[in-house]
């Protein structure tokens, strides 16, 4: 687990958007744990959080002219993370979606910089991957080329349901889909190691290692 993966998840526990217990995901499953990217909600910890997605972006190598934000989470994720590119030297345009269409003043759905050239998707999660999905329909119609996902966390789990899971995960999927790759900051594996690196979270442990084991990709 590199550093910086390591990090983002102790950032994300401490921030309290990233807790253990007991939730339901969008899929309905129980899950021993959440990632809630909404608590990112000051400006000191955005700030933190797009130096995260920053760095992850560049360590990855994608080339890519600028970014796109889903709407509504993946605005700010986008928005700050063209600030916090612009910090490191690479000024990087950006553009998100409205949900719906405003049929005043410029209409349209696309707000901020044209889409253009290679595009990388920013978001907190991908779980049906059905973001992703309209994201790129709106970026290839738009003439442009999406170039890569970035999310936060990769639960790294099988898509599909109880007794007929699929064999990949809604990451795989995406990036086999598009043939693009997704890249994330941190992922399941780092969350497990960040759980077996402290005694006291050895019950989380082994609930999220029985989660895994449910329903984790191999
Ligand atoms: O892979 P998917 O099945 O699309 O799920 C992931 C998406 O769901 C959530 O957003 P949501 O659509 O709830 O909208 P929000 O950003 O307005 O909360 C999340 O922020 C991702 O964008
Ligand atoms: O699968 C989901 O619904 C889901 C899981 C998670 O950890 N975070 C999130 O925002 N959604």
């Amino acid at each position: 687990m590199s550093n910086l993966r390591q990090q983002f998840i102790a950032f994300s526990v401490a921030t309290g958007v990233l807790k253990f217990g007991q939730f339901t995901t969008k899929a309905g499953r129980q899950s021993p744990y959440f990632f809630n990217a909404g608590l990112f909600h000051d400006g000191a910890t955005l700030g933190q959080l797009a130096q995260f997605y920053a760095q992850t972006l560049l360590d990855s190598g994608v080339e890519f002219d600028m970014l796109f934000g889903p709407a509504y989470k993946g605005i700010t994720l986008a928005s700050a993370t063209a600030v916090a590119l612009a910090a490191k030297g690479r000024d990087t345009a950006f553009a998100y979606n409205r949900k719906e269409a405003k049929d005043h003043g410029e209409g349209g759905t696309i707000v901020g910089a044209g889409l253009t050239g290679k595009v990388v998707i920013i978001d907190d999660v991908i779980s049906a991957g059905t973001s992703v999905r309209e994201s790129v329909a709106m970026i290839r119609a738009a003439g442009a080329e999406p170039a890569a996902v970035l999310i936060a966390l990769d639960r790294m789990e099988r898509g599909g349901k109880d007794g007929v899971l699929s064999p990949l995960s809604a990451v795989q999927e995406v990036s086999d889909t598009y043939g693009i790759p997704v890249i994330s900051i941190a992922n399941l594996e780092d969350l497990f190691g960040y759980l077996s690196a402290d005694a006291s979270l050895g019950e989380h442990r082994e609930a999220v290692a029985a989660y895994r084991q449910q329903y984790g990709v191999v």
